[in-house]
């Protein structure tokens, strides 16, 4: 297995490796150690059927089954972001991926079934590498607080219960997820790394701060968190695989395309609690 780094803060490429093909455990090992140590790995020309993504993801742990995006017709695991039959603006903001529960996933394997032609570019940031930014007197103040997540924040009702068959899917999302809460630094459970752990996508306040506090906290925070000095941006081909570490990134996905064709499939691994 080879790998080429992309930034110093994040991102590597990998390649050696086929995912059709069964890993062995030493390959195994060498994946979930790139993992950790570089948060997001792509490897080209994968083209992986539905079935291989599940098994792949599946060796870093249990996957999560998302309570509104649907899922692949053969499958269960495996959902489809497709941009001809979805309206996919949700993911085009920084976001962690389903932090409204309370143990968000260890990480995702996205394939790229079909991309547009340019544009449809997604980009990741360390959250490592934008905590370790942070002055000492302000790591001092994070330490103690913690945030609510919810998930009614990245999916609002106009888009995602248009029919009748939506709606109740969107209403019982939503009745099943109560708002979580995570502590705002969470410390990596593998390498031990401290990462900031609020974003756009769920995060709604820290709890310990009154209203106006918070907002200004958070603005900071999301701004801080995203600069490009922390990110990686990928474009894709299809057959392209991204595995990222949930626990460590956040990232954004450009809908730049239009009206062209955009299909990904992503499995999703669960994780353990954040503390
Ligand atoms: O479509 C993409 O590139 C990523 C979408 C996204 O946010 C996700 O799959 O979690
Ligand atoms: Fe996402």
């Amino acid at each position: 297995m080879k790998i080429e780094r992309l930034t110093p803060a994040i991102g590597a490429v990998i390649s050696g490796i086929n995912l059709n093909e069964t890993l062995n455990a030493e390959a195994q090992q060498d994946l979930q150690a790139a993992l950790v140590e570089h948060q997001v790995l792509f490897l080209r020309q994968q083209f992986l059927e539905a079935e291989q993504q599940r098994d792949i993801a599946q060796l870093f742990g249990d996957l999560h089954i998302h309570p509104i995006y649907p899922a692949h017709e053969r499958v269960a695991e495996v959902m489809v972001l497709d941009s001809h039959k979805q309206d996919l603006r949700d993911n085009e903001l920084w976001h962690t991926d389903v932090t409204f529960i309370q143990t968000p996933p260890l990480g995702c394997v996205l394939s790229a079934q079909q991309v547009p032609e340019f544009g449809g570019d997604t980009l990741w940031a360390s959250s490592i590498a934008a905590y370790e930014a942070l002055s000492e007197p302000f790591k001092e103040l994070l330490a103690g607080l913690s945030a609510s997540h919810d998930i009614r924040k990245s999916f609002p009702a106009t888009r995602f219960a248009q029919t009748e068959a939506d709606a109740a899917r969107f209403e019982k999302a939503k009745r099943d997820h109560p708002p979580v809460s995570h502590p705002v630094v969470r410390t990596h459970p593998v390498s031990g790394k401290k990462g900031l752990f609020v974003s756009e996508g769920f995060t709604t306040h820290i709890n310990e701060l009154s209203e106006a506090e918070s907002d200004a906290l958070l603005r900071f925070l999301f701004a801080h968190a995203t600069q490009p000095k922390f990110h990686v941006r990928w474009h894709w081909q299809a057959g392209d695989v991204a595995i990222w570490d949930n626990r460590s990134t956040q990232h954004f996905a450009n809908f730049d395309y239009g009206t062209a064709h955009r299909i990904m499939h992503r499995a999703t691994v669960l994780g353990d609690k954040p503390v």
